[in-house]
């Protein structure tokens, strides 16, 4: 397409592009976006190699001229985005390039899987953390993840989406995440005895958890944990014990009754075990004697819902004559037609209780802060509207890019963390909970509608006058 763009003179024509997701992942009520971090460092190195545009010759599909142009490309025109820890809804924009359409174009796959995966990771981690509540929660899931990456920046998305530590230490280095983690069940294999393999862990370790169910938890592995504890007294910081398997409710209680007998009542009972917000809910119903949570494949592989399902779609297109047109796609199923026009996406809290409102996507030449009151309607029925009179609105596409420079100052990971429970805190309830939460409004201004609508009699018209 890069090529095509070229030869036929319209590679620089102005082009805006926008990314946006259709429907809500694992059925829930918000997202949080994530992703943009790494969408600036694709960015900040996106050129073409010499050994790159060797490889492109080789495929005898381009150009010498067309390759040539390529050894000077790099990244201009500008991104506007939603930052990280915000949350986000379906069918709103999200990410916006505005951008010559070969760099646009060129931009489209990278984008979508980044942000694809990150949001998808950071809002499963929130459906976690919601059932968790103030339990510490452990992202364990690299072992599992769909490759390295993934598993790295996964586990940066999930520790914005509410994790508190990680067991991938490169993670951790990488992003300043706080490590945790306890041991394997081949260290008590390698000594054919929980008691022998803890007191070897425990002579080399200050901190110590125990992972109690290589051979048998009640019978061996707690009491071992015990002996061991108690040997070692303050040499060591006991903080508790891993259990891997079994009915974890049951065992729980049990290993929870050994340890307080033992005098160890600040000992913690950590679990793992293809959890996720289901078994966590269920255990915690059951009462299980459950103080930290280690989560792994069901978080990092987004086990539920492995993709999001973000689209990037031309919206609005530069003519022959310097105009920009805004274009469309339409589709036979109403949900896949896009919304033209280059946009921005209004968050709206009414100020009588601080809560948003739901979100009022404009054309990008509106500003709702200048309007005394919003009418804000369902775009599917029409006749859903309400009236806002005491209202702020937030701007959720920010300025990333402009003019090919980087002119947006990244917070730390933990403000991001931080920004996103804040966000969380300013939405009901009611679109919050795990299962089947209310669908939060997400509105078109009615300049952003009636354009919408024009254009798509415009095309049908144009479509059903075809003659070939
Ligand atoms: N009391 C419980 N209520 C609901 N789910 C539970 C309970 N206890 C354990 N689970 C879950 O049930 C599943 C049990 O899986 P599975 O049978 O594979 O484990 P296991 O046999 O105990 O151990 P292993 O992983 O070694 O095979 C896990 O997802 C676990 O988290
Ligand atoms: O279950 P997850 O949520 O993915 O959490 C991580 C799992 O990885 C480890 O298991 P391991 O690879 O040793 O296999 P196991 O299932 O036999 O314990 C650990 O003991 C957890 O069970
Ligand atoms: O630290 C742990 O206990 C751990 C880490 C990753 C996967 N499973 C367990």
């Amino acid at each position: 397409m890069m090529q095509t763009y070229w030869k036929k003179g319209i590679a620089n024509r102005r082009a805006v592009f926008e990314l946006y997701f259709r429907q809500m992942p694992f059925g829930n009520g918000y997202a949080i976006f994530a992703g943009l971090q790494r969408v600036i460092e694709y960015v900040e190195q996106l050129k073409f190699s010499d050994s790159d545009i060797e490889y492109l010759r080789s495929t005898d599909q381009f150009d010498d001229g067309f390759l040539d142009y390529l050894k000077d490309f790099k990244f201009e025109g500008s991104i506007n985005s939603a930052v990280e820890g915000d949350l986000v809804f379906n069918n709103e924009p999200i990410m916006q390039v505005d951008a010559p359409l070969l760099v646009g174009q060129l931009l489209e796959t990278a984008l979508l899987n980044i942000v694809n995966y990150q949001t998808l990771i950071a809002t499963k981690a929130a459906r976690i953390k919601s059932v968790v509540g103030d339990d510490p929660v452990l992202e364990f899931g690299t072992r599992r993840a769909q490759e390295m990456d993934a598993a790295v920046w996964g586990t940066r998305a999930a520790y914005i989406g509410g994790f508190d530590a990680t067991s991938n230490v490169r993670a951790g280095k990488l992003f300043d995440i706080p490590i945790s983690g306890t041991h394997a069940h081949a260290l008590v294999q390698a000594y054919m005895s929980d008691y022998e393999a803890f007191k070897a862990y425990a002579e080399s370790h200050y901190d110590c958890v125990f992972l109690v169910d290589t051979f048998d938890t009640i019978k061996s592995g707690v009491p071992s944990a015990i002996r061991v504890a108690k040997e070692m007294g303050d040499k060591i910081n006991f903080q508790g014990v891993r259990i891997d398997s079994g009915d974890m409710a049951y065992i729980s209680k049990r290993v929870r009754e050994m340890l307080d007998e033992a005098g160890f009542t600040n000992a913690k009972i950590y679990a793992s075990n293809d959890l996720d917000e289901k078994t966590i809910m269920n255990l915690k119903m059951q009462k299980a004697k459950i103080d930290v949570w280690g989560v792994g494949t069901k978080l990092i592989t987004a086990y539920d819902q492995p993709a999001l399902g973000a689209v990037y779609k031309l919206v609005s297109f530069e003519n022959v004559t310097g105009e920009m047109v805004d274009t469309i796609k339409i589709s036979s199923n109403a949900i896949k037609v896009s919304t033209p026009g280059k946009k921005q996406v209004w968050r709206i809290t009414d100020l009588a209780d601080g809560k948003s409102e739901g979100d009022y996507v404009t054309l990008a030449d509106e500003d709702p802060r200048k309007q005394d009151s919003i009418f804000m309607f369902s775009p599917d029925y029409t006749y859903i509207n309400k009236t806002i009179e005491r209202f702020e609105a937030r701007p959720i596409l920010q300025h990333i890019y402009k003019d090919g420079k980087l002119v947006y100052n990244q917070p730390s990971l933990q403000q991001i963390k931080r920004s996103s429970a804040t966000h969380l805190d300013l939405l009901w309830d009611e679109y919050k909970r795990d299962l089947n939460p209310q669908i939060y409004p997400v509105d078109l201004s009615q300049k952003c509608y009636d354009n919408k609508m024009m254009i798509l009699h415009d095309m049908h018209d144009y479509v059903n006058h075809l003659k070939f």
